[in-house]
């Protein structure tokens, strides 16, 4: 069990705060813990069912509260980018009524360590290519945010900006306004318009959950949000929820963590599959909806009948290897394609092995990256409070000094873990496919 340390008085503050403010919380508490910020113990041992904590829905902070209407940010601007300018506005008012709740958030200085957005560019270019290409996105959304909601805030600063941004990103719940009636004005577009993009929440409280493949399962109804125990807890045991079925690529760039242990893991292959397709080829999976999205995954419960490639990686496979009519019967479902498997294995196989080789070298180049004050500056600020901490950071980016950090112990050791694993994944897979 990891050690959980005591959380502090801005914590104990925040608790009470969030207990007369709509949350009620039973036989859980927030706790801190070395290597991952706060997170959630059992109080008590905790039963099997049990209602861990409520968050009332008039407490939860949405686009649809008037304090964020009254605002009249432009139409076009996203929900996540609403939300994060409301809590840029609060951040920066002296008097704000989340004030004891933004006092436990992390840091910007904790977000520079852990999430790789802020990343030298040199470090950003080992990221896996999976992960590259969720970077790229969250980019650029900030980047379109940001564009769509700066004229209307002259006060707030771009890297004020980024860290509300990132604190709803890293911190914000699925909420599809099931207190609100079908096309409620105050509802961010007509109910039966909404995508995922629209329903986001800030939750105080339950956002101390960290995340954990097997994990409690958050649930919204009218009345608000609520997380129930998933299993019995002992007193003392860190209770985490599922964030959703995520690869440890995705958790390194939207949280700034990856899993040890992790059922959703999986290695994406486009960039093997991809470039050997010809115009044809993709044409034809373009047509048949199997373009990209080619998984391995890290599963280790893989036997003959059950290979850890998706059904896509499949079809694609037999595409290139394969004569055209036995693509066509795999397609179509007229043939399981077992008679083929092997043929379609061992090309796999040979993609993988040069993979393998090719991660060495990405392994090599990561572990000869100088880090840079290493020692004197972290100690420095861990003496710090968390409070001036912020200020101090804030302040920092305030002045516009952003510019190319170096590569820390912690950025340099995820990555080495992340590719580790991928290692992992393609040598089993490699096994898995009779390599
Ligand atoms: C919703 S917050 C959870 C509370 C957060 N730990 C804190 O200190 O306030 C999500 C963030 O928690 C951290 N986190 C969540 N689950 C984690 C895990 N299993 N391991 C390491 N860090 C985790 C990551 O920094 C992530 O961005």
């Amino acid at each position: 069990m990891a050690l959980a340390l005591d959380p502090g008085e801005a914590h104990t503050q925040f608790v009470d705060w969030a207990e007369s403010n709509g949350v009620d919380i039973n036989g859980i508490a927030p706790a801190k813990f070395l290597d991952r910020g706060m997170g959630i113990v059992a109080a008590k041992d905790l039963k099997k069912g049990e209602r861990l904590v409520h968050v009332r829905n008039t407490s939860l902070i949405t686009v649809a509260l008037p304090a964020v209407r009254v605002l009249k940010f432009p139409d076009n601007a996203t929900v996540h980018g609403k939300l994060a300018a409301f809590l840029a506005l609060k951040l920066q008012a002296k008097d704000s009524e989340y004030k004891l709740w933004q006092d436990v958030w992390p840091t910007e200085q904790d977000f520079r360590d852990i999430l790789p957005i802020h990343w030298p560019k040199k470090l950003q270019e080992l990221l896996p290519n999976a992960a590259t290409t969720t970077l790229t996105n969250q980019q650029s959304n900030l980047t379109r945010d940001w564009h769509d909601l700066h004229p209307s805030l002259p006060s707030i600063p771009k890297p004020l900006f980024t860290y509300t941004w990132l604190i709803v990103n890293t911190r914000t719940f699925y909420w599809a306004y099931p207190d609100l009636p079908a096309s409620h004005p105050r509802l961010p577009k007509k109910r039966g318009q909404l995508t995922s993009d629209d329903c986001y929440a800030m939750c105080p409280f339950m956002d101390y959950f960290n995340h954990s493949d097997v994990g409690c399962d958050p649930q919204a109804d009218a009345t608000g949000y609520s997380v129930t125990a998933d299993r019995a807890y002992k007193a003392g045991e860190e209770v985490f929820v599922s964030y959703g079925a995520h690869t440890n690529d995705f958790l390194l760039v939207e949280y700034g963590f990856v899993l040890q242990e992790n059922a959703s893991d999986a290695v994406l292959l486009d960039h093997l599959i991809v470039p050997v397709l010809s115009k044809e080829q993709t044409a034809v999976l373009k047509e048949d909806g199997f373009y990209g999205s080619y998984t391995l995954s890290a599963s280790t419960t893989t036997t003959a009948s059950t290979l850890p490639i998706c059904h896509r990686t499949q079809a694609a496979l037999r595409l290139v290897t394969l004569p055209s009519r036995r693509y066509a019967a795999f397609v179509s479902g007229s043939d399981e394609g077992a008679t083929d498997q092997a043929r379609v294995n061992a090309y796999l196989v040979e993609l993988l092995v040069k993979y393998a080789r090719q991660i060495g070298d990405i392994l090599e180049e990561v572990e000869g990256l100088k880090v840079e004050g290493e020692g004197d500056e972290e100690a420095g600020v861990q003496t710090r409070s968390k409070k001036a901490r912020r200020s101090l950071s804030l302040s920092l980016a305030q002045s516009g000094e952003d510019g190319e950090a170096g590569v820390k112990a912690q950025h340099k050791d995820v990555l080495l873990k992340r590719w580790k694993q991928i290692r992992g994944i393609v040598n089993r897979g490699v096994e898995a496919l009779g390599g």
